[in-house]
């Protein structure tokens, strides 16, 4: 459904994306993750036609964007992080006026259903809240049925239940077979709604895979507070400490905690803080785009 490969797109001399590669295949949801300028909306802005890339090959439905940008549109939907809207239409009007130039367009009540933005129909665009505003963007990214969704950011400023109700009908949606390309700040978003993963920095690929997997494959970790008058090296497993909270970084955090605990019952010490950590996405990020 996606095929990006070796994608390379400067603005000027300033190269943003930097020959990448991946693929999203159907049904998939598909996170490209970065902090702030790492090319990820670039990347969103070249598979839906909007910019041309300077090398590199992408594919969209087995469609070229930039050669065949009507085709792609008509079976992509997209949520870019700043919205047009006209502010003295109402809700409604909106999403009819989008209508007239969708084909197979939902019905608009359908859509609003689906964004959580029913009881809002009649209100004036003007007097959205934020969370409000990028909801009625789902409802017109989801409005011609697309077999591609690109959403950029798609949960920022939506409240919690906001953010489910999105969750929901993203599953949905892939469930239904589509693919879809997310970029998000919120790790525990990615974390729970993505299959497989990239995590971009300075324009380059710097992790990426399967999310379950890459997961797994990740250390955990345990810390606590190292007791009163003990030194690291007094302690049966390998830790670093920061100020007094020892940390013990391992594949498998459960046995780790164990035998802490056994250590500390036979010395007779308690161990304060106890925490016990399989490895999140948060550690991989951070990981990521540190050693990047
Ligand atoms: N039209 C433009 N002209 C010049 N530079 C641009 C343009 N658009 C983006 N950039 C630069 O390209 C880099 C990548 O931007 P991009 O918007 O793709 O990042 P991003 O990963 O989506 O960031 P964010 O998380 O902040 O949305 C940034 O350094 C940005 O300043």
């Amino acid at each position: 459904m996606i095929q990006v490969n070796g994608l390379t797109k400067s603005y000027g001399d300033f190269p943003a994306v930097k020959g990448i590669s991946f693929e999203a295949a159907p049904g998939e949801v598909f996170a490209l993750l970065g902090r702030n300028g790492a090319g990820k909306t670039t990347t969103i802005e070249v598979l839906a036609g909007f910019q041309r890339a300077d090398a590199g090959e992408v594919r969209v439905l087995g469609l070229d964007p930039a050669r065949d940008r009507r085709g792609v549109r008509r079976r992509t939907g997209i949520m870019l992080q700043e919205a047009g809207f006209f502010p003295d239409l109402t809700v409604a009007q909106t999403v009819d006026s989008w209508r007239d130039f969708t084909s197979a367009a939902r019905p608009t009540g359908e859509a609003l259903e689906l964004a959580g933005l029913l009881d809002r129909a009649p209100t004036k665009v003007r007097q959205l809240s934020g969370g409000e505003k990028r909801r009625l963007d789902l409802a017109l990214a989801l409005l011609g049925r697309p077999e591609v969704l690109f959403l950029d950011e798609p949960t920022t400023g939506m409240d919690p239940e906001a953010r489910r109700n999105t969750w929901d009908v993203v599953r949905g949606i892939a469930a239904s077979g589509a693919t879809i390309l997310l970029t998000t700040h919120y790790l525990d978003e990615a974390q729970r709604l993505a299959d497989r993963m990239a995590i971009m920095d300075h324009g380059e690929i710097v992790a990426g895979g399967g999310m379950a997997d890459t997961l797994a494959a990740q250390a955990g970790r345990v810390s606590f507070e190292l007791p009163t008058g003990l030194s690291p090296g007094d302690v049966p497993l390998a830790v670093t400490v920061a100020g007094r909270v020892a940390t013990c970084r391992t594949e498998d955090p459960d046995l780790a905690a164990q035998e802490l605990l056994s250590w500390a019952a036979e010395k007779g010490l308690r161990l304060r803080g106890l925490e016990v950590r399989t490895a999140s996405l948060e550690d991989l990020f951070l990981e990521g785009v540190d050693h990047a």
